[in-house]
């Protein structure tokens, strides 16, 4: 597969609109937005913002209450929405995959709806599954059951390509598995997409994943109304509010901490806890960056992760802790 910028298709969003039922203000209130053929544009923004519901209006799995959206300059609002989504691609987190089907099947599934022979069905899986590094051989008969959570996640980036979309959506495509699995995916996205040339649209918590893989960042606040949209280096270096700054800035600040390990913040000690006594949850390597330990956290079962050191646990680490020292990294690095 070659580079093919053309294999995108521009996004125009016109003064788009979602009032929930019982709602006093609009989750996304005329959002207006053009992202350009083949290009990544990653939103972020607080909790609640209307990232979300901003994405699923694209494919229409959430139907706007007024506005228009263009795709390659087509108004998809008239159009079936059944048939719209089988012409965007849309990788959930976790997969998505179906549990009672192989690999070749999730991955065939729109090819099949679409009607296409079992032969150019079969040989799209097998480039699909070689594109996100599955071996064809080894997997395309598997369950998810037998799979990891990163495999699963490749699956369902390759079942998302299946049909050759020119639009891939991304609804936090790799917030469900570890920070280093979490890593490898970014990067392998990095090439797919230089392979491709979807139009992508991604939302996530992670400003340093829309760093490493935006053309574009798209920094909302509540309503959806727009506080920033550029480069990802446009927004670190100069951003357009204090919001904004506030927003990415703690990013920045967990990055620079990224680079210390958890021993190094003020762990809760405990009394006696020998290694036969490890706790059952998990634990965290007393060399662990920070950085790391923050999905950890954010992820346990657990409120406390016991950090270890030598199979012996030397204390316990709270998410409050974390951030707090994030916070306090933040403010020395301010000027
Ligand atoms: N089905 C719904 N009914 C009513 N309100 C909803 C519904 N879905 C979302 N909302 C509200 O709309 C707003 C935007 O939600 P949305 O899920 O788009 O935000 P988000 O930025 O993706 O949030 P998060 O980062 O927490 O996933 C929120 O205030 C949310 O409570």
């Amino acid at each position: 597969m070659s580079t093919d910028r053309d294999a995108g298709a521009e996004i125009r969003l016109e003064s788009l609109t979602k009032r929930y039922p019982g709602q006093d203000r609009p989750a996304v209130d005329a959002l207006d937005l053009l992202i350009p053929a083949g290009e990544t544009v990653v939103f972020v923004g607080p909790s609640g913002c209307g990232k979300t519901t901003s994405l699923k209006m694209i494919n229409r799995l959430i139907e706007p209450t007024s506005g228009r959206i263009l795709i390659g300059g087509e108004d998809i609002t008239r159009r079936d929405p059944t048939r719209l989504r089988r012409q965007i691609g849309y990788v959930v987190q976790g997969g998505g995959m179906m549990p009672h089907l192989s690999v070749a099947e999730n991955v065939g599934l729109v090819p099949r709806l679409l009607k296409w022979d079992r032969r150019r069905i079969a040989d799209r899986v097998d480039e699909l599954l070689d594109l996100v590094g599955l071996d064809p051989a080894v997997y395309r008969d598997r369950f998810p059951r037998e799979l990891s959570g990163g495999q699963q996640q490749r699956v369902g980036v390759a079942r998302g390509l299946a049909a050759d979309p020119p639009v891939l959506l991304m609804d936090e495509p790799f917030g469900a598995v570890d920070p280093l699995t979490r890593q490898r995916l970014q990067q392998e996205m990095l090439d797919i997409q230089a392979r491709v040339g979807k139009t992508i649209v991604m939302v996530t918590h992670d400003v340093d994943e829309a760093v490493l893989l935006g053309d574009r960042i798209l920094v909302l606040e509540p309503g959806a109304h727009v506080a920033q949209y550029a480069t990802p280096e446009e927004v670190l270096a100069r951003p357009a509010t204090e919001f904004v700054a506030d927003f990415v800035g703690s990013g920045a600040g967990l990055k620079r901490l990224g680079l210390r390990s958890v021993d190094s913040l003020p762990l809760r000690p405990i009394a006696h806890h020998p290694t036969s006594t490890l706790p059952d949850g998990p634990v965290l390597d007393a060399a662990t960056p920070i950085s790391e330990a923050l999905a950890a956290l954010v992820t346990a079962p657990t409120e406390e992760i016991a950090v270890v050191r030598d199979g012996t646990v030397i204390g316990l680490l709270d998410y409050p802790t974390l951030r707090a020292h994030a916070r306090a990294g933040d403010e020395q690095a301010r000027p």
